[in-house]
Order: C-alpha cells, then sequence, then structure tokens
C-alpha cells in the first residue's frame, strides 16, 4: 500500500509531545512491513541544523494564492522519504505558536492535498490532529485516495468554520464546527491512541464537546494504542545516559541517578526517593493536582523531586516558586532536552503522571522501559498501559489512583514512597516493568488491517485484542 502520513512533527527533526514520536517511529515500521509509506511535513526553520536537505526541490506547488516548493530527504536514522514543504511562514524556529498558526497549517494542509494529487499520489493520507484536518474533507471529492484521521489532542480543534470559509475552499456541506470536526466527520476511519480513550471521548466528560458527534460517528472510531521506538529508547545502547544497563543488569542503574542529582543540583543521596516529570506543562497533565498536595508530600517524606518542561507560564511560574523552598530536594528544569529527558526517565525511582485525561501517553511506556516506575492516574491510555503493583501476587508495573482529587494522588505517591523502602520487592516491580513490550509491531500490524479494511483487501495478520477498561468519569 501507499501511505502518506501528514504531521506537524516528525521526531527526531520536530517534536514538541507524544505525536512526534508517533509520527516518527510507525512509518519506519509500516515500512518493514513492505508497505511504502512516506511522510509530509513542514521545513520549519531550525530543520536545517539537524540534517542535510538537498537544495533542489522536487515539486513547486500552490495553495490559498501561495507557492511553496517540497525537498525530498529521508526522516534520519530511517529509510523513511521525507518530503518538506518549505514557504516562509515556516521560517520562524518555532513549531507552534504565533498568531499566524491557524493561517500556517491550513496552508499546510491544503499544500499537502496538492501535493498528493499532483506529485506522489499515496491510496491513503493519514493525517494527524487538526493541523491536517481539512485533508479529509478535501479528499472526500477524490475516490482514489481515502483518509485516516488519528486524534491525539482533543482540546486543540483548530480554527472555526467562519475563519475557514475566510481562508480557504470549505465547501457548503462542511457541516464541521471547527476543522477537528470536519476531519472526525470526512475521515474514512479515525482513530485514536488507546482502547480506552476511544470510549471515553465519546462521553461528555472527555469529548471536549465533539462528543455527540463522536458517538454519531462511533462505528468508524477505533482505539489504537501507540508504541515507543524501542531501537532509540533502549537503557542498554542510549548513548545519553551515564551509565548503560538492562533489565539483567539493573543494579549498574543507580549510578544514573547519582548523576542526575549532580546534574540538576540535587542533594546527592542515593536512597533519597526520586521522582521525575517529563512533560508538556498544561492542564491535562493534572499539574494543578501536584501543585496543591506537594508541600504535604515533601513535609511528610524525604522524596526529591525533578521537573522537566515547558508549557504555560501559570504553571512555569509555580513549580519554579516551589523549587525555591525546597533546595537540594527539588529541581524545575523549564527546557525542552530530549537528552536530560532520557537521563530523568533512567535516574528517577518514579515517574508522576497524574493527567486529567490522557488519549495514550508515550512517557510512561519510556519511564517502564528504563525501569522507573510510574504513578499514574487510571484514565485514557494510562488504563491501558500500566497496572496496579500487586506484591503478593507479583503483578502490576507502577501505581495508580482513580479521582481527580489531591488527597487521592498524595495517597498513591505515599504508597510508592512506602513500596520503594522494600529493595527487593522494588527491584522486581521495575524488572517487570522493564520486561512489558511496547515495540511498535502489534500496533503497526493493526494499523495496516484499518488501512487495508477501507481499501476493502482482507486483513494480514490477526492481531491481539486489546479490550478496553473503562473509566470514564473525571472524578
Ligand atoms: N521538556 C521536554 N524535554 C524533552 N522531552 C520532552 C519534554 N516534554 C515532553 N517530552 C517528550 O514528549 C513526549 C510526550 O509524549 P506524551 O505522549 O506522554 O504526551 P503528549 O501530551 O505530548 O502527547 C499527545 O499525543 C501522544 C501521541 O499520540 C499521546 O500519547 C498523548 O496522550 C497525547 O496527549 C515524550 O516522548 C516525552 O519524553
Amino acid at each position: 500500500m501507499r501511505i502518506l502520513f501528514v504531521s506537524a512533527e516528525a521526531a527526531p527533526l520536530a517534536k514538541v509531545g507524544g505525536m512526534g514520536d508517533v509520527v516518527g517511529a510507525l512509518p519506519k515500521f509500516l515500512r518493514r512491513m513492505g508497505h511504502d509509506v512516506r511522510i509530509f511535513m513542514p521545513y520549519y526553520g531550525f530543520i536545517p541544523d539537524k540534517m542535510d536537505v538537498p537544495k533542489k526541490p522536487v515539486w513547486e506547488g500552490a495553495a490559498m494564492f501561495q507557492s511553496f516548493s517540497v525537498f525530498e530527504s529521508v526522516l534520519p536514522g530511517t529509510d523513511v522519504p521525507l518530503y518538506l514543504m518549505q514557504h516562509p511562514s515556516f521560517l520562524p524556529r518555532r513549531v507552534y505558536g504565533g498568531l499566524d498558526e491557524d493561517w500556517r497549517f491550513t496552508f499546510f494542509a491544503n499544500a499537502a492535498a496538492e501535493f498528493a494529487w499532483n506529485h506522489w499520489k499515496p491510496q491513503i493520507i493519514h493525517c494527524h490532529d487538526w493541523h491536517t484536518g481539512m485533508i479529509p474533507v478535501w479528499m472526500s471529492h477524490d475516490p482514489d485516495i481515502s483518509t485516516v484521521f488519528t486524534i491525539h489532542n482533543l482540546a486543540y480543534q483548530g480554527p472555526w468554520r467562519w475563519r475557514l470559509e475566510q481562508m480557504t475552499w470549505c465547501p457548503w456541506y462542511m457541516q464541521g464546527h471547527n476543522t477537528m470536526a470536519a476531519a472526525v466527520q470526512f475521515a474514512d476511519r479515525v482513530n485514536t491512541v488507546s482502547p480506552t480513550y476511544a470510549e471515553q471521548i465519546k462521553t461528555p466528560a472527555y469529548g471536549e464537546t465533539l462528543e455527540g458527534l463522536l458517538s454519531y460517528i462511533g462505528g468508524k472510531v477505533s482505539g489504537i494504542l501507540n508504541g515507543i521506538d524501542t531501537e532509540s529508547y533502549n537503557p542498554a545502547t542510549d548513548k545519553y545516559l551515564h551509565q548503560q544497563f538492562s533489565v539483567d543488569t539493573i543494579e549498574k542503574r543507580p549510578a544514573n541517578k547519582i548523576a542526575l542529582q549532580e546534574e540538576v543540583g540535587l542533594e546527592v543521596n542515593k536512597n533519597a526517593f526520586l521522582i521525575g516529570m517529563v512533560t508538556r506543562l498544561v492542564e491535562q497533565k493534572g499539574l494543578d493536582l501536584i501543585i496543591q498536595m506537594l508541600d504535604l508530600f515533601m513535609a511528610y517524606t524525604d522524596a526529591q523531586f525533578i521537573v522537566l518542561g515547558t508549557g504555560d507560564r501559570y504553571y512555569e511560574t509555580q513549580l519554579w516558586q516551589m523549587t525555591a523552598r525546597y533546595p537540594g530536594r527539588m529541581s524545575t528544569q523549564l527546557l525542552y532536552n530530549e537528552a536530560l529527558s532520557r537521563r530523568v526517565y533512567a535516574g528517577c525511582d518514579s515517574f508522576l503522571m497524574p493527567s486529567r485525561f490522557e488519549p495514550c501517553g508515550i512517557s510512561q511506556m519510556l519511564a517502564l522501559r528504563y525501569g522507573c516506575v510510574p504513578m499514574v492516574r487510571r484514565t485514557g491510555g494510562l488504563v491501558d498501559t500500566v497496572s496496579h503493583n500487586n506484591p503478593i501476587d507479583n503483578t502490576g508495573t507502577g501505581y495508580c489512583f482513580d479521582r481527580y482529587e489531591p488527597l487521592d494522588l498524595f495517597t498513591c505517591m505515599i504508597r510508592t514512597w512506602e513500596g520503594f523502602r522494600y529493595k527487593d520487592k522494588w527491584r522486581e516491580l521495575q524488572q517487570r516493568g522493564m520486561r512489558e513490550d511496547f515495540s511498535w509491531d502489534i500496533s503497526a500490524r493493526k494499523y495496516i488491517n484499518l488501512y487495508s479494511d477501507i481499501l476493502g483487501l482482507p486483513p494480514e495478520e490477526t492481531a491481539p485484542q486489546q479490550e478496553p477498561e473503562l473509566s470514564v468519569g473525571k472524578g
């Protein structure tokens, strides 16, 4: 099959969050299964810092009264063909933000559609989040090109219809209120990134006002759990770590904790319970819960806490102020830093992710892979990837809580801190997590079956079923 991924992010070139991880990894695995998968993304101003791009474009086109050029290369570290769309609006050294965001991504989507019609014609365009949401509307006219639309984040829905009407050809029959709604209506298949979240978004608590529409088109909505790139994220070979280790040499892991404490200015103490977070600092990630109960937790325990992230100014300030109250025990790194993120996963004892909602979550899977025990709220993909520790039966991979309440988070963190004192049981818990298989193989097969289904082809192989475990209340 010929499949074109269209996305605003693709790791390692442009990654802000988990969508970059997915688009950077899934095509590689689909190609290994024998399909011609390619990526189309913007040529951001910072891309030449990360790779050499040919000087001559492979194609030039026009959309929304603007001309643009497309350069062909390969996604670094893979054999995936990459098309970079160049236009002055993408020259700034940023992925998101700016007053022209609605315009530039609608234009990007239009450019991708022109590219698919005129240069490389795929059978399926796989669109990611609202930035590509108009593609399914335009492609609904084309009998040769079908579309899959993946929701990574329902909270960001793109420009509203009146703005789309101003900017572009927005057909009269497009009754969607905004770009995300239009995409959901017109795509041949809609999927989100975990089975639990695929059910949750049909409810008012998680549907972000689209629950009615998502329930109405429920037959074409599915949930396919994300994987992680286990080749890139491998603690046994990760060149960014102070000390590499594997599930069988886990006794080497504490050297990473000491190195991390030194690096971020925490008191060097191998016995202190070190908690980490690597996250976008936004409401989704449950930061308000942490801000409400962290003082209590710090007073009650000897724990240390490191946060690596950037995002809303409000959360940055709150965390910064809190850090000032705990010198040597808390460190806030307001940075986007891939290398440091790997050292946080490898050095911390536990990873905190009390999300308000979570479509899938990549961070908790990376934490598990690096032996960092996750503490999570049971919502969305966190339900499908982390199970509660049961030291009697030797099952479970982390610590979980249900209700979105500071006291429930506090209790969960205290239970984890207690668990950390029983070293042998803790090591077994870490090893169970490290042995979990989150590689892309299973999910990539499910995507192939989804594409085959649209094209009327028989499924390639039967992938094992993932049953959603429902937890729909916001607590
Ligand atoms: N400051 C920083 N420095 C370095 N690395 C950083 C960083 N901040 C975040 N990251 C990295 O970005 C990724 C975050 O991915 P997540 O899936 O956990 O959340 P996100 O909300 O961004 O993704 C959305 O899309 C994904 C993909 O579908 C869904 O899993 C998820 O639920 C949904 O919210 C991880 O690889 C993490 O290490």
